[in-house]
C-alpha cells in the first residue's frame, strides 16, 4: 500500500510534539511513528508521549494503535512475572558459568501458580493478562477506575477491589497495565509498597512514571517487597549509574512489550490504515476520543439505555452544530434506522425523570443563546430539579483540588433548600473557587470557578443561581483518551444520589453500554467548523 507522506517529521518538531519525560534524552528514531500533513500515526497504544492538544491545535490529528498490542504486551507481562519468579536471567548465568559446579541457593525462587495475581488497570491488556493468570490457576484480583461486567469477571475468575489497597496487601504478584495519565502517575509510591507482602513481585508494563522510583528503590533495597520485574521505567534507558541497575533483585527489559514480528505487523499495518484514512479527509479508524468534554455525554447515554428510556421530543436550535445519525441506543435493526438529532429529549415515566442528550458541539457564538434556551426550556418544563452532567481537565486543577476524589458538585441555592442534607449526607466534595492567579495572592481577586473543559457548565450553573433554578452540577476531573471509564465513574456517582439503577438492575452498576459505543474511536468534528 502506498502512503502519500507529504512531509516527514524533523527532528526538531518531534521534540515539540514528544512530551519530555524527567531526564530523559529525546530520540526521533526511537519510536515507529510517522507525520503525514493530516496526522500522527503512532504506532503503539499510549499516546501519553504526545502533546495532543498542541498537535490538533495544528489541525493534526493523532491516532493509535488499541487492540493490536494486547496481546504481546500481556505476554511480556507474563515473562516478566515468571522470570522473576523463577529467577530464569540467574539460572541463565549459573548454567553458562563454568566456575560454578552447584545450584546457589539464591536461584530457589516463589510459585507462581496457585499463588494471588493482582492486576491494577485492566483495560484490554489487563484483561489479557488475567485469562493468561487464570491459565496458571492464580486467584485473580483487580482494581479499575470502572467494574468489568459480570461475565468478563467470571470468565477468568477476577474478583474486583473498588479499593487499590485491598489488591496490594493480598497479592503476591501486582501487575501494572494502566495508561498514563495525570491520575495514574506514581500511582505507586511509598505508602503503595509499604502495604504489599514482602514476598511480593511488582511487574510493570505500562508506562515508568505510573512507580515512584525512588521509592520502589528503598522498597528492594529494604526487602520491603521481595522483587520487581519492569518493562518500562523513567527515563529510558534508565542512565547507568541508576541504583536500580545495580539491585539483584530487578530484572528490567527495554520496555519491548509489542516487539514481536507479528505484532509490529499489525501495529504498521493499522498505522498505514489510519494514516490514508486521514489523508483521504476519511473517518481515522484509531483515533482516541480525546475531548473531555465527551464524559458527560456518555454518561448519559448509559442512563438512556439502560433504563431503556423513551425518545419523547428533541430541541431544533442554530446554536448546535447540525448532525444527523441512526439510533444510538438500537435494540434491533429496524430501529436502529431511525434518524436521530444533535438533542433529544427522552423520560422515564415511572421514575419521573427526563433527561436531555446534547450529541453536538455548540456553535461558538452561540453559547450564551443556547442557555438561555436551557434555562427557559427547564423553567417551562418545570422540572424540581436539574443536574448537569459534565467534566473538566485533570491536568489544569489547581493544588488543593489534586489530592483526594476527582469528583465534585455545584448546587444552586434554590436546589440546597431541598438538597442540602442528601449532598451532606453523600459527603460529596464541593467543587472549589480557585484564584484567578495561581500562586499570585492577590486580597482584590475573589476566588472563581473554573471549569475548563466543561463546555457550558460554568455559565450555566451561574444563569441557574442567578434565574432561581433548582440545579446541581455533578462533574469529574478526567483527562483525554479513552474516557469511557469517567463516564462509568460519573454515572455511578449520580447514582448513589438518584438511585436510578435499584429498580432496573440485580448487580450493582450494572450499565448497558448502547450499540453506538462500537464507532466511539472515529474522528471528531473538522476544527474549521468552529
Ligand atoms: O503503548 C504501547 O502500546 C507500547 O508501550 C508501545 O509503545
Amino acid at each position: 500500500m502506498s502512503v502519500p507522506v507529504t512531509s516527514f517529521l524533523k527532528a526538531s518538531l518531534w521534540s515539540r510534539i514528544r512530551k519530555q519525560l524527567p531526564g530523559e534524552k529525546v530520540m526521533a528514531e526511537e519510536k515507529p511513528w510517522a507525520l503525514i500533513s493530516e496526522v500522527v500515526a503512532n504506532g503503539g497504544v499510549g499516546i501519553d508521549h504526545l502533546d495532543v492538544p498542541y498537535i490538533n491545535s495544528l489541525g493534526v490529528k493523532v491516532t493509535n494503535t488499541p487492540g493490536v498490542v494486547s496481546n504481546a504486551t500481556a505476554d511480556i507481562g507474563m515473562a516478566l512475572l515468571l522470570a522473576s519468579a523463577r529467577k530464569v536471567v540467574e539460572g541463565h548465568q549459573v548454567a553458562m558459568d563454568p566456575k560454578i559446579t552447584h545450584i546457589p541457593q539464591s536461584l530457589m525462587g516463589v510459585e507462581v501458580s496457585e499463588s494471588t495475581l493482582g492486576i491494577i488497570g485492566m483495560g484490554h491488556i489487563g484483561y489479557k493478562i488475567a485469562q493468561r493468570g487464570k491459565g496458571f490457576d492464580m486467584k485473580i484480583l483487580y482494581h479499575n477506575r470502572s467494574r468489568r461486567s459480570v461475565e468478563d469477571e467470571q470468565a477468568v475468575g477476577a474478583t474486583y477491589c473498588a479499593n487499590m489497597d485491598d489488591l496490594l496487601k493480598e497479592s503476591d504478584f501486582v501487575m501494572l497495565a494502566v495508561n498514563l495519565t495525570p491520575e495514574t502517575t506514581r500511582l505507586i509510591g511509598h505508602r503503595q509498597l509499604s502495604l504489599m507482602k514482602p514476598t511480593a513481585t511488582l511487574v510493570n508494563v505500562s508506562r515508568g512514571l505510573v512507580v515512584d522510583q525512588d521509592a520502589l528503590v528503598k522498597a528492594l533495597q529494604s526487602g520491603t517487597i521481595r522483587a520487581a520485574a519492569l518493562d518500562v521505567t523513567y527515563p529510558e534507558p534508565l542512565p547507568r549509574d541508576h541504583p536500580l541497575l545495580g539491585l539483584p533483585n530487578v530484572l528490567i527489559t527495554p520496555h519491548v512489550g509489542t516487539h514481536t514480528l507479528a505484532t509490529t505487523i499489525k501495529m504498521v499495518q493499522q498505522m498505514v490504515d489510519n494514516a490514508v484514512a486521514a489523508v483521504k479527509g476519511q473517518t481515522a479508524p484509531n483515533e482516541p476520543a480525546v475531548a473531555v468534554g465527551n464524559v458527560g455525554q456518555l454518561a448519559v447515554d448509559l442512563i438512556v439505555s439502560t433504563l431503556n428510556m423513551s425518545r419523547v421530543g428533541h430541541i431544533h436550535t442554530d446554536c448546535l452544530i447540525p448532525m444527523a445519525g441512526n439510533n444510538p441506543y438500537a435494540t434491533c435493526k429496524e430501529d436502529a434506522e431511525e434518524l436521530h438529532t444533535p438533542a433529544e429529549v427522552y423520560t422515564a415515566a415511572e421514575l419521573k425523570l427526563a433527561v436531555l442528550q446534547i450529541r453536538a458541539p455548540i456553535v461558538q457564538t452561540k453559547s450564551k443563546k443556547f442557555r438561555q434556551l436551557l434555562v427557559s426550556w427547564i423553567k417551562a418544563s418545570g422540572f424540581s430539579r436539574t443536574v448537569v452532567l459534565s467534566s473538566s481537565h485533570a491536568y489544569q486543577r489547581d493544588d488543593q483540588q489534586l489530592q483526594g476524589t476527582p469528583l465534585r458538585y455545584l448546587a444552586t441555592p434554590s436546589l440546597l433548600k431541598v438538597s442540602a442534607d442528601a449532598l451532606k449526607e453523600l459527603g460529596w466534595r464541593e467543587m472549589e473557587r480557585v484564584s484567578a492567579f495561581p500562586g499570585l495572592t492577590d486580597a482584590n481577586t475573589e476566588p472563581r470557578l473554573h471549569i475548563p473543559g466543561g463546555g457550558i457548565t460554568k455559565g450555566l450553573y451561574t444563569d441557574s443561581c442567578t434565574e432561581d433554578l433548582s440545579l446541581a452540577v455533578l462533574l469529574l476531573f478526567c483527562s483525554e483518551g479513552d474516557n469511557i471509564p469517567d463516564a462509568f465513574t460519573l454515572v455511578n456517582h449520580l447514582n448513589d444520589w438518584l438511585h436510578l439503577l435499584d429498580n432496573h438492575s440485580p448487580e450493582p452498576n450494572k450499565w448497558k453500554i448502547p450499540p453506538s459505543w462500537n464507532l466511539l474511536f472515529g474522528s471528531g468534528i473538522p476544527p474549521a467548523l468552529f
